[in-house]
């Protein structure tokens, strides 16, 4: 089965993940046949489809046209032959038993066309011993979808032990067409990426916890604040459910062996069903006291060092075993779980060699399994780190940010601000690769003019990144980010070629400060504007208290900045912030177009009226001398015969810059 021959879809399953996934694959324009063992359950994922997309009608993140017209492809059914007589593909999302995957598959193949792939959305259990069950282990795959499907952007797509290349790229296809970032697994493995790199984690929290070497809120004070991951590790734990952590680590222990043994503190824990939040009480109480409370300053430098060492080595354990790479984990993890960098890059940023040399020295002194170095993780620490080595030489590796030259635009670059799941929101990280991106595209001579977006359709950015700033109060530091920001976006002020901003959905904050720096702002539609830090009791330190009043004046930037409010993109652009806004769908369109008709103008004099503007900010004069000098320039320019010649010729100019 070819990707564009995929038309029709069967879901077995309408319960969670399984509603989820029927609903992303009807909002992508693909027919869907939901179906479950009892009218009742399949009637039951229906309707939760329906309120679903009524919900984001109301949040207008589709119209309410395209809400009917999802839930119109959505078709329920009880009997299967009905529903899979006539699909291209399944994606299988019952219950994590393998009894009854196995019997489901058994009903299923004898009314499945020859041709249809079968993908399985198994969180845990073997791709490649479910593929053995039925007559096509070649067309069968894991398609791993996280929790809810609608919002969470990553998919693994997983390699069985005979699923073909045909069937892994299909179902690559796919996920992209369903507007999801598939990220391949290359060997079944338990846990796959995300689960492999989580539950160790955690199970290493309640290690310490067992072994009296630190206590539940040091630890997840080092988690949250230190590390900077969205939640404590056991915080985690009690949102995930703690039985099911169990259950993937005993899963892990009998598959790969001791290293992935249970601590002691987790499986007293599961005896006394303190299972987490669904259950009112798990490391925390939810019922009777306050949940986690994490305090802010609890974390020491051996946690973090013990947690993270544990970490590196699991994507030392995933590269080693040819189960993935360390960028694709670094995705996986960034999409899956919300970290703010993928486990290999916080390992090399904290230093790899010296993580190396905490699991070393705990292996000697415990010799538990779990702190054996793996050989990758030795290798990568003598190269100085997982991402040191760079795959392709050539090619200029960005984790936070995209940078592409489309073929279909002339001298246009466009870089994309990508922690999509993260709202494109601003990381140190980030900021360093969008200050390298600048400099390498004004380096380019086929780059005359840049078009900065944000991924998906959410949002361009919601600012900086709160949860790495709250991880340090120190106002030393502080300025130092500050400056940073009001730094790396003064190079797109600076820059010699046009800047053009394309908002799609939020830009707050930090991104709309971004934006502030670009040349020109060409919003959607549906995108809201607005500088929120007042709100959180800060102020905008990337340069919105001096640069929006030179668009807006200040009377408006007082306003946006003093109110903290939310403007829609007409607002904006009755302040004059934005310059156009488009309809949603022809959004990307525009945006490429106002940035090709820039970058066919001419780059000398693009330059200078920049320089001549930026100059006179503060001081008139001086942007009057910079504009006579740049004027006599100019003058002399092939550039100005080139517009010219065009003019008295009623042709289009070719500009060289010379
Ligand atoms: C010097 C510069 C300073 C600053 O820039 S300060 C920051 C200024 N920005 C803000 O205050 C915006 C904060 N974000 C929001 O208000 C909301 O978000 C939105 C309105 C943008 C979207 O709301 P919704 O559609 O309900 O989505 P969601 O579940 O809130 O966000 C999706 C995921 O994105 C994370 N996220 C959003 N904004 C930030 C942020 N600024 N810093 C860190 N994470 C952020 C969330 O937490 C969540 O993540 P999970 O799915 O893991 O829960």
């Amino acid at each position: 089965m070819e990707f564009d021959d995929i038309e029709t879809i069967a879901v077995l399953g309408a319960g969670n993940m399984g509603h989820g996934i029927a609903e992303v694959a009807a909002l992508a324009g693909y027919e869907v046949n939901l179906r479950d063992i009892k009218e009742e359950f399949v009637q039951n994922g229906y309707d939760q489809i329906e309120w679903s997309l009524e919900k984001l009608a109301e949040k207008e993140q589709i119209t309410q046209e395209e809400a009917d017209a999802a839930i119109d492809r959505v078709t329920p059914y009880v009997d299967v032959e009905d529903a899979v007589g006539d699909v291209d593909v399944v994606i299988e999302a019952v219950p994590e038993k393998m009894d009854i995957k196995k019997d489901v598959y058994g009903d299923v193949e004898q009314y499945l066309p020859e041709e249809a792939i079968v993908a399985t959305n198994t969180s845990s259990l073997s791709i490649t011993e479910l593929s053995e069950v039925t007559e096509r282990p070649e067309q069968f795959c894991g398609m791993h979808f996280f929790n809810p499907p609608v919002r969470m952007q990553l998919v693994e797509v997983i390699s069985g032990a005979h699923s073909s290349e045909e069937t892994l790229q299909a179902t690559e296809d796919l996920a992209e067409a369903f507007g999801k970032t598939p990220v391949r697994v290359h060997k079944d493995s338990p846990g796959f990426i995300v689960n492999r790199i989580l539950v160790p984690l955690m199970n290493e929290a309640c290690w310490m916890v067992s072994e009296d070497a630190a206590t539940i809120e040091e630890i997840d004070s080092a988690t949250k604040f230190d590390l900077g991951l969205p939640m404590g590790a056991f915080e985690l734990g009690d949102q995930v459910g703690n039985d099911v952590t169990y259950h993937v680590l005993e899963y892990m222990n009998e598959v790969l062996g001791e290293a992935y043994e249970p601590a002691p503190f987790l499986e007293q824990i599961v005896e006394e069903e303190r299972f987490g939040k669904k259950t009112g009480e798990g490391f925390y109480d939810y019922e009777n006291g306050d949940g986690a409370d994490i305090p802010t300053d609890a974390g020491t430098d051996e946690i973090e060092a013990r947690l993270l060492a544990v970490m590196a080595n699991e994507v030392g354990n995933l590269v080693g075993g040819d189960v993935s790479n360390p960028r694709d984990i670094d995705e996986a993890v960034m999409l899956g779980a919300g970290f703010p960098d993928g486990p290999a890059k916080l390992a090399d940023d904290h230093g790899l060699a010296s993580l190396e040399s905490t699991i070393s020295e705990l292996y000697e002194e415990q010799g538990h399994p779990r702190f054996e170095v793996s050989d990758a993780l030795r290798e990568a620490a003598d190269e100085g780190g997982f991402h040191a080595s760079g795959d392709d030489e050539d090619v200029v590796e960005f984790t936070n940010i995209e940078v592409y030259k489309p073929d279909e635009y002339d001298y246009v670059g466009h870089i994309v601000l990508s922690r999509e799941a993260r709202m494109n929101t601003i990381s140190p990280d980030l900021m360093e690769e969008l200050g390298e991106a600048i400099e390498m595209l004004e380096d380019d001579d086929e780059v005359r003019a840049v078009l900065l977006t944000g991924k998906g359709d959410r949002a361009f950015s919601a600012g900086a990144d709160v949860t790495s700033m709250a991880a340090s109060a120190d106002p030393l530091e502080a300025i130092k980010l500050s400056r940073q920001g009001q730094e790396t976006f003064g190079k797109l002020e600076s820059s010699p070629m046009p800047i053009v901003a394309g908002i799609d959905g939020y830009a707050l904050g930090g991104g709309m400060e971004l934006s502030m720096c670009a040349d020109m702002r060409i919003a959607s539609k549906r995108s809201e504007l607005g500088q929120p830090e007042l709100d959180l009791g800060l102020l905008p330190g990337w340069g919105g208290t001096q640069r929006l009043k030179h668009i807006v004046g200040e009377g408006r930037a007082k306003e946006i900045i003093l109110t903290a409010e939310r403007y829609d993109a007409e607002t904006m652009y009755d302040y004059g912030f934005v310059n156009e806004v488009v309809e949603n769908d022809e959004f990307e369109e525009r945006a490429f177009e106002l940035v090709a008709q820039l970058a066919g103008g001419p780059p000398i004099a693009q330059e200078l009226t920049k320089k001549a503007m930026l100059k006179g900010r503060e001081d008139t004069d001086a942007g009057l001398e910079v504009e006579s000098h740049a004027f006599g320039h100019l003058i002399n320019t092939d550039d100005l015969m080139t517009g010219i010649t065009a003019f008295m010729g009623d042709g289009e100019p070719e500009f060289e810059g010379k």
